[in-house]
């Protein structure tokens, strides 16, 4: 399937524009999120793929907006059927990408947008070599530390899981096309724009 490439065969007459994969990645707590929202408030346009995940929603999360909130059993149901695009295992919760939505979004020439942590992010990138990759790095590792702390809604056990995986992530950063420093959210959601459309 090449339907990802803005140089593919993907334009006919009825989509004279091919879709675009963006994968938007970066350490828990970075601001991903955060600056996902800003730019969805900006370019409405873009189109958010909603990841289904194993974890509870966090107070005001709200199912099929912020995610599809389902049961581990249900989620490998789902990853038997192959109904995911990529999927991983996350400081003890899974989260996957639907397939089918991403799929027809991208076929129907719109500029789709994955937030997801790295080993999704690797796999797409197997998948789909010609997705653009964004990574968020944090201004320092204290602060993302305060950032995760702050959001107030993890147990110690599940910041601890988040940090550790963060180093990882962290150190990964230069597999991806460009990286934009999350300091001041303002400055970060302009480099990203300029990422994105320029
Ligand atoms: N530039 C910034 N300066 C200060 N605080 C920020 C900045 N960007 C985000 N934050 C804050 O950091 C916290 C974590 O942000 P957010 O939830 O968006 O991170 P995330 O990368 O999406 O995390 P996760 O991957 O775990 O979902 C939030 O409380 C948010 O308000
Ligand atoms: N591989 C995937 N990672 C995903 C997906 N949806 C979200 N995520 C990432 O998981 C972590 C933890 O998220 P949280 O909401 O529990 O803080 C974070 O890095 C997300 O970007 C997905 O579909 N696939």
């Amino acid at each position: 399937m090449q339907i990802l490439s803005r140089e593919s065969d993907a334009t006919t007459k009825d989509n004279p524009s091919p879709g675009r994969l963006i994968i938007f990645t970066g350490p828990s707590g970075v601001g991903k999120g955060t600056l996902m929202r800003s730019l969805l408030q900006r370019h409405p346009e873009l189109y958010y793929s909603i990841s289904v995940t194993t974890r509870h929603p966090r107070p005001g999360e709200v199912d099929g907006k912020d995610y599809y909130f389902i049961t581990r059993s249900k989620f490998e149901q789902l990853v038997a059927s192959g109904e995911f695009l990529e999927w991983a295992e996350f400081a003890g919760n899974c989260y996957g990408t639907p397939r089918e939505p991403v799929e027809r979004q991208i076929r129907q020439g719109k500029f789709v947008v994955l937030e997801i942590e790295l080993k999704g992010a690797r796999q797409i990138r197997q998948t789909f070599p010609t997705a653009e990759s964004i990574f968020i790095l944090p201004p320092s590792f204290e602060e993302l530390e305060k950032r995760i702390r702050t959001r107030g809604n993890d147990s110690e056990e599940a910041i601890a899981r988040r940090l550790n995986r963060a180093k990882a992530e962290i150190d990964a950063a230069d597999e991806f096309d460009t990286q934009i420093i999350n300091d001041d959210l303002e400055t970060a959601l302009h480099a990203l724009e300029a990422a994105l459309f320029s």
